[in-house]
């Protein structure tokens, strides 16, 4: 059943055509019914309320005039497409973003309407070149590609290589709808924004030119005339006022501004756009959060992404736990006070990646370099070079995109450059492309470069400031979302390794020491590593294991990445080992140690355990471990059947 929270309209919306059918006065009282559904039901589930609160009068005019799925809209980043599936017959969002539930993003598996899954932002103008392209040779006439792509994700570089080949193709039946708003997360920031901008103010001045038509025209030939001379004065002042060399003298025919929240303006401007017969960008100006007021009064950002709220206030059901982020904010602050040198680096991802407390008290340290992370990790090399120590905060799975200049700016030119990584390994309910599940694997490449998984507060704090020391070499430190684990003192320190614990079965269980030595030699020695926030699930599998008379150590190396030749001289005294990470398994850190160790000598058994190298589909955190087999049973399972294989 559908959670109630939508009448008249939208309720007989199933397919565009059923958009198409409507009179203005019904797509006007759909768009109001759909702001309705989207807070109340994104309240109780969480999601990407203000972005789509913006695109509501967008989405509407998109299938009014484009023919989907005959013609093509893609939506970069996607977390703004709940629009689109409401009006593509998905209108049951009482489990958006849980497992069996619908996607937070585009999804081909939902609609056939749904083209580019991926959230990761700048994309979409590439998607629609290609298809446009691909529709030219194969796809049969008049099939037009819309993109609708947000002033924050044109920040990206990627974009912008799209544009420049859209521009190229004349005849190409392609538009780009830029959905400005104003934002990413907070303000947009740089010269493309404040481009924006510029054509933005001149709303007004649309908006006074409406007004002359209107009224000056119905003055009769004076007034007729009067309008005539304001309208050529429009094409000179637009020239001055609106530069609109960036987009024109790419060789894109530019509409706009166009109010986002007028239906009638934009399907006019789309229609216009659809019978051009080249690429048009059609600027529309939306307001992030539009029509609810907790969303328009948030001055962070707009409710961007929001756990379950109170519908009525906007306040969160839960309130926000001290988390991973929280550690960071508060200890990069500290080492922001103690090193002046010390410079924070986002991605457009200020708060979310904990930087604001820094950036409140250091505003010349902080550079926010919109969503361009390429640009992000070579321009900290470059301040590197200058003598500045920068510390690059990105969410993992983002990192992706910039490996090469990892690899080829930064760790190349032995660049003295931290980068953090929030939201690493499984995140769960944004589905397979914000796991950050690659970093380890990939940067496993990169020569010299360190990387650190810190296990709780205090070894993430520790790695922290021993990465900022670092300056000859990037150095990483990765942990996941959510809530900080409990503390895991280090028992002992063993060639530079953590120890967390050694569980011998007879201490134990408290037994007198009654087993002799030649039954302790047969018994497996065993040693599990956990690796990061996955250090916790391996002393929970010491604990059964020890209760079953196993002897268990566990230990936790923090900086895992290049693997301590320390840890190799470790596990020589064991017969089983165990690895479990919150990454990959291929090429991830528990078979390079494994790999090491083979090298070193090792004959015993060595079970890497990790992630499998799929697209893991939205679900929980939890879901997603269970489903990959990584909670404590699973582990201890590994062992015993690695101790009855080693005992055969
Ligand atoms: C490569 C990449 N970096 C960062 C993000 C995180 N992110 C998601 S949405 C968003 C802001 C997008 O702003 P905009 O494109 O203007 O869309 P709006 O939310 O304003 O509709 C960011 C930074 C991402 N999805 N992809
Ligand atoms: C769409 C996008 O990339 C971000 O909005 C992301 O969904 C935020 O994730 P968190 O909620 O983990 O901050
Ligand atoms: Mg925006």
């Amino acid at each position: 059943m559908n959670r109630e929270g939508y009448v008249g309209i939208l309720r007989r919306v199933k397919t565009p055509a059923d958009v198409r059918g409507l009179s203005t006065a019904q797509a006007v009282q759909l768009a109001a019914e759909i702001r309705t559904f989207l807070v109340k039901n994104v309240a109780i589930t969480g999601g990407h309320l203000g972005p789509n609160l913006g695109v509501v009068e967008l989405t509407i005019a998109l299938h009014q005039v484009f023919d989907s799925p005959r013609d093509t809209i893609v939506f970069d980043t996607g977390h703004q497409a709940y629009v689109h599936k409401l009006l593509t017959g998905r209108s049951d969002f009482s489990s958006l973003r849980q497992r069996e539930g619908l996607s937070g993003y585009p999804s081909r598996q939902e609609s056939e309407h749904d083209v580019v899954e991926n959230s990761h932002a700048s994309t979409a103008l590439s998607w629609a070149d290609g298809i446009a392209r691909g529709y030219r040779l194969r796809g049969g006439p008049n099939r037009h590609v819309v993109a609708v792509i947000g002033d924050g994700a044109l920040t990206g570089g990627m974009a912008w290589e799209a544009l420049n080949n859209i521009a190229a193709v004349k005849d190409h039946p392609l538009v780009v709808v830029i959905n400005d708003n104003g934002r990413s997360y907070a303000p947009t920031i740089g010269g493309l924004a404040h481009h924006l901008d510029t054509l933005r103010t001149t709303r007004g001045y649309e908006n006074f030119l409406d007004w002359g038509k209107k009224t000056l025209k119905r003055g009769g030939s004076p007034g007729r005339l009067a309008y005539e001379a304001l309208h050529g004065l429009k094409k000179g002042l637009r020239d001055v006022v609106m530069p609109l060399g960036m987009f024109e003298d790419l060789g894109l025919k530019y509409m706009g501004p166009i109010d986002g929240h007028d239906i009638v303006a934009v399907a006019r401007a789309l229609r216009r756009a659809k019978d051009f017969g080249g690429p048009v960008l059609v600027h529309v100006i939306t307001e992030k959060g539009r029509g609810y007021t907790p969303a328009e009064k948030d001055t962070a950002d707009r409710f961007h992404g929001i756990g379950p709220i109170h519908p009525e206030t906007g306040l969160p059901i839960a309130p926000s736990r001290f988390g991973w982020t929280s550690v960071f904010s508060d200890e990069i602050v500290k080492i922001g006070r103690e090193r002046d040198d010390v410079v924070a680096v986002t991605a457009a991802m200020l708060r979310p990646v904990g930087l604001a407390a820094f950036a409140d008290e250091f505003p010349d340290r902080v550079m926010d370099v919109g969503i361009a992370e390429q640009h992000a990790i070579t321009s900290a090399a470059g301040m590197s070079f200058a003598g500045v120590h920068p510390v690059v905060a990105l969410y993992a799975t983002f990192l992706n995109r910039a490996f090469d200049q990892v690899l080829m700016d930064a760790a190349l030119h032995r660049a003295g450059v931290t980068i953090v990584l929030d939201r690493a390994g499984v995140t769960g309910d944004d589905g397979p492309s914000h796991n950050g599940m690659w970093d380890m694997a990939l940067l496993g490449v990169v020569p010299g470069l360190r990387l650190a998984a810190p296990r709780d507060e205090a070894t993430l704090r520790a790695a922290l400031r021993e990465a900022v020391s670092v300056e000859d070499r990037p150095t990483v430190v990765r942990y996941p979302k959510g809530p900080v684990g409990p503390a895991l003192p280090a028992i002992d320190i063993v060639n530079g390794v953590d120890v967390l614990g050694r569980w011998q079965a007879k201490e134990y269980r408290g037994e007198a020491a009654n087993r002799d030595a030649a039954a302790a030699e047969e018994r497996p020695r065993v040693l599990l590593i956990g690796i990061g926030a996955m250090a916790v699930t391996a002393v929970t599998a010491a604990e059964d294991l020890a209760a079953e008379g196993v002897d268990v150590t566990v230990v936790s190396p923090t900086w895992v990445l290049p693997v301590a030749g320390g840890l190799l001289d470790l596990i020589a005294d064991y017969s089983i080992v165990l690895s479990v990470e919150d990454g990959v398994v291929d090429q991830g850190i528990g078979e390079r140690i494994s790999a090491a160790a083979t090298r070193a000598g090792f004959t015993g058994t060595f079970v890497c355990r990790g992630l499998a190298s799929e697209f893991i589909e939205h679900s929980t955190r939890v879901q997603i471990l269970t489903d990959q087999r990584l909670l404590p049973a699973d582990l201890a399972d590994e062992v015993r059947r690695a101790a009855e294989v080693e005992a055969n």
